[in-house]
């Protein structure tokens, strides 16, 4: 394999328990995502979707397993090494994470600040190549003309936007995204999806990216990886994939009809115990009442 040809991301038996947890959030996942490949994370809330992009970059440590992003041990980085990968690596999050008081460049411009030694305030702090490069951005995602207006001023789909115009200004070459389109209504969360495909494709970026909506990922994404309880259940390309195959990743078609039948079959048999054992009790009580009254002196 020439180093082109290497993953963007290479996930082996990966395995996490959080201090404390009753249970573990993934177990044995193995994952291998292409440069360039645009893959979906599918899985009911809790699944650990949010908790295997946080391993990509280096967020959350493995307790079993490794991570390999472009070529680099997440987990065996320290300091300025880290730090390098995590420039790579663009993360945009469901709450869009701008500061709403900032104006809409602001918020892009500190999408550099890794780049930069020491803390930025205002517009003019950054340097000018700086701030054109994050008008380009902003232009790209269609917002130039809100580039001096308060980021908490705009709609949560163009609150994405920036999110993403922010995510640009590291270069990325892989963009994590978690639920970025759980709170966006069905029209704006298409936008954003078809956004970062668009971007994506121009630069080559490749994408891994939560969701809940099975529509959605099946028109956006070129393959899914559907998540329950921890574990990889379904890993697929999109082609030829049907909504029902991917149901099943939440449980909800998971039960088999003869399955339904003899889990039928054993309900109707612990009502008929039920039924029995009030039978039985019924039985007695009348039975001590009718004893009770033979007893009573005439
Ligand atoms: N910091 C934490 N400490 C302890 N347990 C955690 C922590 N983060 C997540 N978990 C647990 O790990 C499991 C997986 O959570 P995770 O957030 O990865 O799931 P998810 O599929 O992203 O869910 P959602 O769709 O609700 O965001 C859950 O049982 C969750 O409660």
């Amino acid at each position: 394999m020439t180093p082109t040809d290497a993953p963007a991301v290479q996930i082996a038996d990966l395995g996490k328990t959080y201090p404390g947890a009753a249970g573990p959030a993934l177990t044995g996942v193995s994952l291998s995502v292409a440069r360039g490949e645009i893959v979906v994370l599918l899985g009911l809330s809790g699944s650990g979707k949010s908790t295997l992009l946080r391993h990509i970059d280096g967020l959350e440590t493995p307790t079993a397993g490794t991570v390999t992003s472009l070529g680099q041990p997440v987990a065996q980085l320290r300091g300025r090494e880290l730090r390098e990968l995590r420039g790579k690596i663009g993360f945009i999050f469901q709450q869009f994470e701008l500061v709403g008081p900032l104006t809409v460049l602001e918020n892009v411009l500190t999408g550099s600040l890794s780049t930069l030694a020491g803390p930025r305030v205002g517009i003019w702090m950054y340097p000018k190549a700086l701030r054109r490069k994050a008008l380009e951005h902003l232009d790209r995602v269609g917002l130039l003309e809100r580039a001096y207006q308060r980021a908490d001023t705009l709609s949560g789909g163009q609150q994405q936007r920036v999110a993403i115009a922010r995510a640009l200004m590291q270069d990325p070459e892989i963009l994590l995204a978690d639920e970025p389109v759980a709170s966006l209504d069905p029209e704006s969360s298409s936008q954003v999806m078809g956004l970062i495909r668009e971007i994506a494709a121009e630069r080559g970026l490749t994408v891994v990216c939560s969701l809940h909506q099975v529509d959605l990922a099946l028109g956006w994404g070129d393959r899914i990886v559907g998540l329950r309880a921890g574990e990889v259940v379904l890993d697929t390309t999109t082609d030829g994939l049907t909504k029902d195959q991917v149901m099943e990743i939440y449980g909800r078609v998971a039960v088999s009809t003869s399955e339904l039948t003899a889990i039928e079959e054993e309900l109707a048999e612990a009502r008929e115990q039920v039924l029995a054992t009030e039978l039985r009790r019924n039985a007695a009580a009348e039975r001590l009442a009718q004893d009770a009254t033979n007893e009573e002196p005439a």
